[in-house]
């Protein structure tokens, strides 16, 4: 029995992990062997976040989506090599996890990101810390801003979702916070800015990962 410990649920790409120039790259690498037109890696900070059919279809903007699934099997191809090429954890998170490691926490990863990508990251950048819950984009399981895979992490956790804070860095994190009925944190280090995560119901904003110590001990 774990109740009555705080339970965080972080994103993974642009909460945990500065994922953009690899996922750019990538994606870019397949646009050009299919001669299509490329995108600035700034770009691919509004085409993240809504898992791998949402990053294709912005990716492939204009071009005919009969090669969709051909794009999705290339990229996974191409990116599965280049994982770890330049995408780290932003700067103070492995402070912050220091200390929720210390405050005894329950640490969850909720990600649309493919599910084998995410449980790639969580054991080689995070295989130091305690996440028990981590859940990447699944067949079966509808991705987020659904709220069932973050309401099963809940119960996993025998916490009360009310009782939980969601951090992440998109409209879509925020989205699934609310509804779940999640304290909802936007960061402001990720891909979207302060106002997307106000209008989409941040409950608190940071601008630093040890922030969220100061919300989560109050
Ligand atoms: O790969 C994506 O589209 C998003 O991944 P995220 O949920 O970790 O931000």
């Amino acid at each position: 029995m774990v109740a009555g410990k705080k339970t965080i649920i972080f994103d993974l790409d642009g909460t945990l992990i500065d994922s953009l120039e690899d996922i750019a790259v990538c994606m870019n690498k397949v646009l050009e062997e299919l001669n299509i037109p490329t995108h600035k890696i700034e770009d691919y900070k509004y085409f993240v976040g809504g898992g791998i059919s949402v990053l294709v279809e912005n990716a492939l903007k204009g071009h005919s989506e009969d090669i969709k699934e051909e794009v999705t099997n290339r990229f996974k191809v191409i990116y599965d090599q280049k994982l770890h090429s330049k995408t780290k954890p932003y700067d103070g998170i492995y402070e912050l996890l220091d200390e929720l490691e210390k405050l005894n926490c329950n640490l969850a990863i909720l990600s649309n990101k493919p599910h084998e990508f995410t449980i790639q990251y969580k054991d080689t950048l995070f295989k130091n810390y305690s996440f028990k819950e981590i859940h990447g984009q699944k067949k079966e399981v509808p991705k987020k801003p659904n709220p069932i895979a973050a309401i099963n992490i809940a119960k996993s956790f025998d916490v009360p979702c009310e009782e939980i804070y969601f951090i992440g860095d998109t409209m879509v994190d925020m989205q699934t916070a609310k509804n779940a009925g999640m304290i909802a944190i936007g960061v402001l280090w990720g891909f979207r800015d302060e106002k997307e995560l106000k209008e989409n119901g941040a409950d608190f904003l940071v601008n630093h990962p040890l922030d969220i110590l100061d919300i989560i001990k109050k």
